[in-house]
């Protein structure tokens, strides 16, 4: 089954709040953040208040994933202790730099039986993270790449630019190494949570690239995200009637068929799968 992974919501275990609005949001993923959206002083709090949260449950079929402060804080081995009783689907893991940090949380995944199907997914953040990509997307237990073009763009010291020129080598070599490992990619925020054409203009960069999606900060990033990460109609009438053709042309022994002027092979056929495959996941979900 193909679950999207369009629209993916940070929200800050801390803030009961939006914790329970979440609930009420069309996402396709929500982030629970205990690490940069938590403040020092409400780290304790927010661990045992998003543990509550996800026992209590409501969220539907928006995948959930929880993202911990990095092993080597004062916080990180408290995050697991707490989280991992209540089995949570995923485990965000931040600041990875090798595939030797998803071992050391694996490792402690595996102390806890209710983390036996647990995820763990990656923020691809730093230099050397960005460097060892293919060996961290196949290593254990891996789900998913979350960009965090914030702290990259620091440790790099990029300027700001709107075409996110300097971040581009970045953004294709986790995504190489994601579709390598078979693994989910995605997108980075948009901070001017505010400014709605600047956010679909990054959403169809990212969509043109190959992301799943977008990670967002607020609810006002929703509605721009799914529309550009979902197969528009355009596309899901040209993948049926690609499949269409092709069928014809293999009844009549053929291995090529034309549409609109193009050639169709197999290959094109599986992405045109592929297509109506997510627009029914995307369909099934709104339900
Ligand atoms: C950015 C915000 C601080 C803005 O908050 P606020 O001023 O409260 O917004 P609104 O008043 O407009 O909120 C309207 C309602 O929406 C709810 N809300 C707001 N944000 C969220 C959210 N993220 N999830 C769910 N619900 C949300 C409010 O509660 C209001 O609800 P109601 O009162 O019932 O109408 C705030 O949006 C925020 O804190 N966003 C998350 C910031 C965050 O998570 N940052 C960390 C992740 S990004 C990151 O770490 C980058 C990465 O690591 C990298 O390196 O790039
Ligand atoms: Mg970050």
């Amino acid at each position: 089954m193909t679950h999207p992974y369009r629209s993916v919501l940070y929200i800050p275990g801390s803030k009961e709040r939006a914790l329970e609005k979440a609930k009420t949001l069309p996402v396709d993923a929500i982030i629970f953040d205990l690490e940069d959206a938590v403040a020092v002083d409400e780290k304790e709090n927010a661990r045992h208040t998003l543990a509550a949260a996800l026992t209590a449950g409501g969220y539907g079929d928006r995948a959930q994933i929880v993202r911990i402060n990095a092993l080597d804080t004062d916080w990180g081995h408290a995050d697991v202790a707490v989280i991992a009783p209540t089995g949570p689907q995923a485990v965000l893991l931040p600041k990875v730099n090798s595939a030797a940090d998803i071992n050391a949380l694996s490792a402690l995944l595996d102390a806890h039986p209710a983390c036996a199907d647990t995820t763990i997914w990656a923020m691809m953040e730093s230099p050397l993270g960005i460097l060892n990509a293919l060996e961290i997307a196949q290593a254990p237990r891996m789900g998913g790449f979350i960009l965090g073009t914030n702290d990259l763009a620091k440790d790099l010291n990029t300027r700001f630019r709107a075409d996110r020129e300097p971040l581009l080598t970045s953004l294709q070599m986790c995504l190489l190494a994601a579709r390598a490992a078979g693994i989910v990619c995605v997108d980075g925020v948009y901070n001017a949570f505010k400014d709605a054409e600047g956010l679909a203009a990054e959403c169809a960069q990212g969509r043109d690239m190959g992301m799943d999606g977008k990670t967002l900060i607020h609810p006002a990033q929703v509605d721009v995200c799914n529309t550009a990460f979902s197969p528009s109609e355009a596309e899901i009438d040209l993948a049926r009637r690609q499949i269409d053709a092709f069928e014809a042309a293999e009844a009549e022994g053929l291995g090529i068929a034309v549409v609109d002027g193009k050639i169709v092979e197999n290959l094109h056929v599986e992405t045109a799968r592929k297509t109506l495959a997510m627009a029914n996941a995307i369909a099934t979900a709104a339900e």
